[in-house]
C-alpha cells in the first residue's frame, strides 16, 4: 500500500520543519502552490534532506510550449511526482511528458481531471459542460493516459471507473480524504480513508485532516491504519 500524501499547505519553512520534526519515518508529502510559490526550490531541497519523497503538485495549465519548457525545470528538482491540468489539452500533456521524463525518467507525471472542489451541478453550471462529472472524468483519465502521462489526480468516487477504463496500472491519485468526523471544508466529493481502499485508490492526499490536527502524527496514523485496512 502506498504512503498517504501529506499536504504541507503551509507558507514558511519554520511551519514546515515544525510539523516534519514530528515525524520519526520517511513520509511522503505534497508541496503545493502555497509553500512552493512563497518558498521557490530551495524547499524542495530541505526536505528532500530530510529523507521525504515530495509530489510537486503546481497543476501547470497553460500552452504546450510554456508548459513543456517549465517542465524541464521541474523535472531538474529531486521530486518523485508532479501534475498538469488535463484541460490544457493532450499536446500540452505530450509536451509536459516529453520534457519532465528526459530529465526525470523515473518520476511520476499525473493529470487533474476535475477539482475535488468541483460538484456536477457547479462543472455544468460553470463549465457549461454536457457531460455529468463522471463521463468528464473518464474522459480526460483517457487524454492523459494517451498522451503518455503515468495517472491522474480525481476524487475516489472515480477511481473504480477510472481502472475500467484505463487499466490497473494507470495511477488514482485522490484528494479530498476526511475522517468520519471531520468538516469537508472547501472540497466537494469527500471520501474517508478506508472508503478510497476499498474503491481502489493507488494514493490518497491528505491535508487539513492531519496537518490542523492537535496530534498531527496520532491522527496520520489513523488515516494511515484505515487507508491500509480499508475499515472505519
Ligand atoms: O492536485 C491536488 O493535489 C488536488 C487536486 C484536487 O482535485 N483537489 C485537491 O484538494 N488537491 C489538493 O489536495 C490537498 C487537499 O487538502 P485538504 O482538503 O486539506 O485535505 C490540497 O493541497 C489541494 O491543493
Amino acid at each position: 500500500m502506498n504512503r498517504p500524501i501529506i499536504a504541507l499547505d503551509f507558507s514558511t519553512m519554520a511551519e514546515v520543519e515544525g510539523f516534519l520534526t514530528q515525524f520519526n519515518e520517511p513520509l511522503f508529502v505534497k508541496v503545493g502552490m502555497e509553500l512552493y510559490l512563497q518558498q521557490g526550490p530551495t524547499i524542495i531541497k530541505e526536505i528532500r534532506a530530510m529523507g521525504h519523497d515530495i509530489f510537486l503538485d503546481l497543476k501547470l495549465h497553460d500552452i504546450p510550449n510554456t508548459v513543456g519548457k517549465a517542465m524541464a525545470g521541474l523535472g531538474s528538482l529531486d521530486v518523485q511526482m508532479t501534475n498538469v491540468h488535463a484541460q490544457g489539452g493532450s499536446s500540452m500533456m505530450k509536451r509536459a511528458a516529453e520534457s519532465f521524463k528526459d530529465r526525470n525518467p523515473d518520476g511520476i507525471l499525473i493529470a487533474v481531471t476535475q477539482l475535488t472542489s468541483t460538484s456536477e451541478e457547479m462543472m455544468q453550471r460553470e463549465q457549461k459542460s454536457i457531460l455529468s462529472l463522471d463521463e468528464s472524468v473518464i474522459h480526460y483519465a483517457q487524454l492523459a493516459k494517451d498522451s503518455g502521462l503515468d495517472g491522474v489526480v480525481s476524487s475516489p468516487l472515480e477511481s473504480q471507473l477510472i481502472h475500467e477504463h484505463c487499466g490497473n496500472d494507470f495511477l488514482t491519485i485522490t484528494p479530498g480524504i476526511r475522517l468520519n468526523e471531520d468538516s469537508k471544508d472547501d472540497q466537494a466529493r469527500v471520501v474517508t480513508p478506508a472508503r478510497a481502499h476499498v474503491l481502489g485508490s493507488d494514493y490518497i492526499v491528505v491535508g487539513r485532516s492531519i496537518t490542523k490536527a492537535s496530534n498531527p502524527v496520532g491522527q496520520y496514523i489513523k488515516v494511515k491504519e484505515e487507508w491500509e485496512s480499508g475499515a472505519e
